[in-house]
């Protein structure tokens, strides 16, 4: 599993290495660059003024025939389930299932990955820095600042005065650390040291909504009779200019088992790989309320997110927007529109 927006690289390729892939090459595609502002030492987000979509899959609202046919996009028949689904000849285990989540629903694990996913005992990218932080989405909201947060880096084991202190970090800023939140891990716990899930860190299940909705999209790739188990999820918070870079999600004993990624907020580009990095990926969008299952041989395929939509005409957020009008879910709303959050939940054993 690991990934640059996880902070370390699976492979062990130069970075000179990685440009001459064809998977690097397409995230070079559709990333977003940083220019400086003109008079100003600011960087700001700009897209390259010839970027290509023509080639991103969108398996939602404007099918495209002729891009489908060439790229082997298949209707997947599963009986039993009441949407549809999409594969691709190439990737037996790969399923998009689109609009899958009503906007209620959307809304709803939109709310539970801010304000209830990074609770400890769950982790988060914050967690090796500050140690547990409680409640920091409605602290954010109140605009509170953190006076007493932990810093385990500069723990020495000393009981001392000057110790103790050292131990604390300065204030900062709820709404500071928000924007610096880009995961949280629910159900067992990932190690991203020892790169392993660490069953001896506390930790709570999974909550039970989220188990029946995972158990529920898993079955087009589960085989008759099989569920799928719920044990372990990501939670990935994307601002405008976040990418995950290509990886594969290894860490798993049964890879038959599917991964079970829903998309919420701003639009994304996804792109999924062969069995190697030389290999073209192919690119996607996944919109709000879309599900990517990941089972057997597609589980072995590098795959990212080299982009987000943040931009009020292609994030395609208008819906979901018109849900959190209450003063009080403002905050929400402000996050959202230029956010994007991926959950995705994992069998681990
Ligand atoms: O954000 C996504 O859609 C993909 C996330 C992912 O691949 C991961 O967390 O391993
Ligand atoms: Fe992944």
């Amino acid at each position: 599993m690991a990934a640059s927006v996880y902070g370390a690289e699976t492979s062990a390729a130069t970075a000179a290495d990685l440009e001459r892939t064809a998977f690097r090459r397409a995230e070079k595609k559709y990333k977003l660059y940083k220019a400086p502002l003109p008079k100003s030492r600011k960087m700001i987000s700009v897209t390259k003024s010839t970027l290509d979509l023509a080639e991103v899959i969108d398996f939602g609202t404007e099918i495209n025939e002729t891009l489908h046919h060439q790229i082997g996009v298949i209707k997947v028949d599963c009986p039993d389930f009441d949407r549809p689904v999409f594969g691709l000849s190439d990737h037996p285990g790969f399923y998009f299932i689109p609009s899958a989540l009503s906007i209620e629903e959307q809304c709803h694990w939109i709310r539970e990955s801010l304000q209830s996913f990074p609770q400890p005992p769950n982790r988060t990218n914050l967690t090796p820095f500050y140690g547990p932080i409680y409640d920091l989405f409605d602290a954010a909201k109140r605009q509170e600042v953190f006076s007493n947060l932990e810093n385990p880096g500069n723990y020495q084991g000393d009981s001392q005065k000057e110790t103790m202190d050292s131990c604390k970090h300065p204030p900062i800023p709820a709404t500071k650390l928000l924007r610096k939140l880009r995961w949280s891990t629910l159900g067992l716990q990932f190690d991203w040291s020892m790169r392993n899930y660490n069953v001896s860190l506390p930790h709570t299940k999974i909550p039970e909504g989220l188990c029946k909705l995972a158990k529920k999209m898993a079955s087009p790739a589960m085989s008759k009779g099989e569920e799928f188990r719920p044990e372990a999820a990501i939670v990935n918070y994307y601002g405008p200019s976040d990418m995950l870079g290509g990886h594969v999600d290894d860490m798993e004993a049964d890879w038959s088992r599917p991964i079970v990624s829903i998309s919420l907020g701003c639009k994304a580009i996804f792109l999924l790989g062969g069995k190697t990095r030389e290999d073209a990926p192919i690119a996607m969008y996944v919109r709000s309320g879309d599900i990517v299952l990941m089972a057997g041989e597609a589980r072995e395929c590098f795959h990212g997110v080299p982009r987000i939509f943040t931009n009020e005409e292609s994030a395609e957020i208008d819906s979901l927007i018109t849900q959190f009008t209450s003063k009080d879910e403002k905050f929400i709303l402000d996050y959202i529109r230029n956010s994007r959050i991926n959950i995705n939940i994992r069998q681990v054993n």
